[in-house]
């Protein structure tokens, strides 16, 4: 579908990665769905059992969906538009080096922006500079503004 009927979502972190603790992907899933809350009416509340409407995982190759993942690099990640079952879930390809904070390897709370970004029903952005943009870029998690054209893009589904 387009987008959620409704401005109150739930997620859940269904497993981690080993690549990092677990208080930092808790942290970093928190961070980059704010990133989308700060700028909507949107409000994510975490849930720990049952299911979730962002359901999230990480999982390597074929992991239970008609995507699998292709090993180190390439597809980092991919996220369903909002719909039921499926739709909104985010998944991690654990073949990846997801880090925290530093730049080696991909930085889990940008690539979860940027996932969650299609779990609400955002495609790519042409613009070079917007997270929306197919390919990642390392930005400094802790000064991290939310691009322009991605607020306008947000906004026109749930301004
Ligand atoms: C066709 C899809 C499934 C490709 C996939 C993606 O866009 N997922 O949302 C993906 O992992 N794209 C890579 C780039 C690539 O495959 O060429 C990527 O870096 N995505 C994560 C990303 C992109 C921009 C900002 C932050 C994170
Ligand atoms: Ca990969
Ligand atoms: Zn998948
Ligand atoms: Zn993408």
């Amino acid at each position: 579908g387009l987008k959620w009927k409704t401005n109150e979502l739930t997620y859940r972190i269904e497993n981690y990665t080993p690549d990092m603790t677990a208080a930092e992907v808790d942290d970093s899933i928190e961070k980059a769905l704010q990133v989308w809350a700060r700028v909507t009416p949107l409000r994510f509340t975490r849930i720990y059992s049952g299911t979730a409407d962002i359901m999230i995982s990480f999982g390597a190759g074929s992991h239970g969906d008609s995507y699998p993942f292709d090993g180190p690099d390439g597809t980092l990640a991919h996220a369903f538009a909002p719909s039921v079952g499926i739709g909104g879930d985010a998944h991690f390809d654990e073949d990846e080096n997801f880090t925290f904070r530093s730049t080696k390897g991909y930085v889990l709370f940008l690539v979860a922006a940027h996932e969650f970004g299609h779990s609400l029903g955002l495609s790519h952005s042409s613009d070079p500079g917007a997270l929306m943009y197919p390919m990642y870029s390392y930005r400094d998690p802790n000064s991290f503004i939310l691009p322009k054209d991605d607020v306008n893009g947000i906004q026109s589904l749930y301004g």
